[in-house]
């Protein structure tokens, strides 16, 4: 008999959340256990407008691990509330699948451990759609005959963190593939702060933040006498939901942490 997935989803009245409650409703072999939410404490999600899951609500994690048992905890909150959940999760027994972005270098490394020494599945995706997952590995792939290199990343103003988790993760894959270089002209000045963008490892990175946007991000390679783009375009978040599924299955076959979906596709 097919086995059963018991998910929890933390942030189920966020932009990501809705989409994935309904995912996790509509998947055979997954069934929706419980939410985790900032208010409405031990009522039902159809208690809220616009939900029919009879499914429990917590505001408190670690209540919620302790009576649900949930096999995974998909996280789709901010980036501090998401790494508290992650954690929580991890020390009761359930796998992460970390959807939010913007956790620092030193909370990913403790994830990290936590996950290896609880011996259970971890998967932090800073994109869950596969096109933007190729567009990191074409970008990759550029990265060793282009060294010249800005990423552009533009998403709708809500959002909380910049640089986007994509646009730190495409940066991240290509200094793995090229040395570190300065872009630009070695004396250039900013009159205007910020306007080359951040800097990581020479690789400049642009935040654009306007109503009217999803999820879109360009990664620009200069050469001589040529350009070449790289683009990808969430037009809406239902593009993020297959990527979602895979996470919620391959995770339940993992024993240490895992960032990026890129690592658990063929
Ligand atoms: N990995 C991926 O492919 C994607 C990741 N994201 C990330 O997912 C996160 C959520 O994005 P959106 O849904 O657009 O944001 P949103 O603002 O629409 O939703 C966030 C939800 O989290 C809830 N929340 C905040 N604190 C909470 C707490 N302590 N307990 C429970 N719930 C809490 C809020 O009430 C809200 O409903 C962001 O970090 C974003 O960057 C977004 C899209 C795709
Ligand atoms: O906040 C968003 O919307 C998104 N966040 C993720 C990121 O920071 O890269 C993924 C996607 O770009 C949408």
């Amino acid at each position: 008999m097919e086995q059963v997935i018991s998910v929890v989803i933390a942030g189920p009245r966020g932009k990501m959340g809705k989409e994935a409650v309904k995912l996790v409703e509509n998947t055979q072999g997954m069934k929706l256990s419980a939410v985790i939410d900032r208010k409405y404490n031990h009522q039902k999600l159809s208690d809220i407008e616009g939900f029919s899951s009879d499914s429990r609500i917590y505001t408190d994690p670690e209540e919620c691990f302790k009576a649900e048992q949930p096999d995974v905890l998909i996280d789709l909150t901010t980036p501090e509330t998401g790494y508290l959940h992650a954690k929580t999760a991890l020390l009761n027994g359930v796998r992460p699948v970390i959807g939010t972005t913007g956790f620092t270098q030193h909370e990913l490394n403790e994830l990290k451990d936590l996950s290896k020494s609880k011996q259970l599945g971890t998967i932090i995706a800073p994109n869950f759609a596969i096109g933007a997952i190729l567009m990191m590995k074409f970008s990759q792939m550029a990265a060793k005959y282009f060294e010249d290199v800005e990423i552009i990343e533009m998403h709708h103003d809500q959002k909380l963190d910049a640089p986007s988790g994509t646009g730190l993760k495409t940066a991240e894959m290509i200094q793995e593939q090229r040395k570190s270089k300065p872009q630009g002209h070695p004396d250039e000045k900013e009159t205007v702060a910020g306007s080359r963008g951040g800097d990581i490892d020479g690789i400049r990175i642009h935040s654009v933040r306007l109503p009217g946007l999803v999820a879109h991000q360009q990664v620009m390679f200069g050469g001589d006498g040529q350009l070449l783009t790289i683009k990808h375009d969430s037009h809406d978040r239902g593009s993020f939901m297959s990527g979602v599924k895979l996470c919620i299955h391959s995770v339940m076959n993992l024993e240490e942490l895992v960032y990026g979906v890129e690592n658990i596709i063929d």
